[in-house]
C-alpha cells in the first residue's frame, strides 16, 4: 500500500511574537500524528505589521493588560516555559526582531537540521527566564553572526516575508495549510486554531500536549 500523501503545513513566525511559540510547539508535536510536511518559515513581523497596516495588539493598553493574564494561562495551558520577560516593551519595540530573525534564517540556510533548536533558543531568550542551548559550536555562531549581513541572508527573511503578504498575512503565527493541493492554501491566523485546523486538514485534535508527545 502507498504512503499516505503528506499535507505540507507551513508556519510563518516571527520570535518576537509569544503566541507564535505556542504554535511553533504544537505544529513540532502534531507534526506525526498528523503525518505533516511541516516548513518552518522565519519571517519579520515588523514588515508585515506594516506592510499589512497593522499594529500591535499590545499598542491597546487594556488588550496589553489582558494580554499578560492571557499569556501566564496559555504557558500553562500549552505546556510551554514562556514568562514574562523584565521590559516587554523594550523586547519587543526597541530590541526588536529583525537581527534574531536573520540568525535563523542564516542557521535555516546553512544548518537546517537546527532551525527548530535554534528557533526555540531564540525564543528562550526572549520570552522565558530559563535558558536553553541549541548546541551549536562557536565557530558556528560565528558563521551565522557573519552571514546575518549578508545580502542573500537578508533577502531570504524578504522573501519568507512576502510570501507570507502574498498569502495575505497580518500577524503572527500565520499558518498555511496546503489541504488539497490545489495550489489554493488555507490561512489559519493564531495559536488559538488548533481544532479548526485540525478539521482542515481532516485531522483530529487532541489537545495541546497530545498522548506520547513530550512536553518540550
Ligand atoms: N488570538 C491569537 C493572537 C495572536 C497574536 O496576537 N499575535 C500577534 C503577535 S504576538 C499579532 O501578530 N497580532 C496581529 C493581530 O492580532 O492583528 C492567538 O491566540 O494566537
Amino acid at each position: 500500500m502507498a504512503a499516505p500523501i503528506k499535507k505540507t503545513v507551513e508556519l510563518f513566525y516571527d520570535v518576537v511574537s509569544p503566541y507564535s511559540w505556542f504554535a511553533f510547539e504544537v505544529l513540532c508535536r502534531y507534526e506525526n500524528i498528523w503525518n505533516l510536511d511541516l516548513k518552518m518559515k522565519p519571517f519579520f513581523l515588523g514588515g508585515i505589521m506594516k506592510a499589512a497596516g497593522n499594529t500591535p495588539p499590545a499598542m491597546v493598553p487594556n488588550r496589553g493588560q489582558y494580554m499578560r493574564k492571557d499569556l501566564q494561562r496559555l504557558a500553562k495551558y500549552f505546556n510551554v516555559p514562556l514568562n514574562e520577560p523584565k521590559d516587554p516593551a523594550e523586547m519587543m519595540f526597541v530590541k526588536g526582531s529583525l537581527k534574531t530573525q536573520r540568525f535563523i534564517t542564516a542557521v535555516d540556510m546553512k544548518l537546517p537540521s537546527k532551525t527548530r533548536d535554534v528557533t526555540r533558543e531564540m525564543w528562550h531568550r526572549n520570552w522565558s527566564r530559563a535558558g536553553l542551548k541549541a548546541g551549536l559550536t562557536e565557530e558556528q555562531i560565528a558563521t551565522f553572526l557573519q552571514d546575518m549581513s549578508d545580502s542573500r541572508v537578508k533577502d531570504r527573511l524578504k522573501q519568507y516575508t512576502e510570501e507570507a503578504l502574498g498569502y495575505k498575512a497580518f500577524g503572527s503565527p500565520t499558518i498555511m495549510a496546503h489541504v488539497d493541493g490545489n495550489g489554493k492554501p488555507e490561512l489559519v491566523f493564531g495559536s488559538d486554531r488548533f481544532p479548526v485546523l485540525a478539521q482542515l486538514l481532516g485531522k483530529e485534535w487532541l489537545g495541546p500536549t497530545p498522548p506520547g508527545e513530550s512536553k518540550l
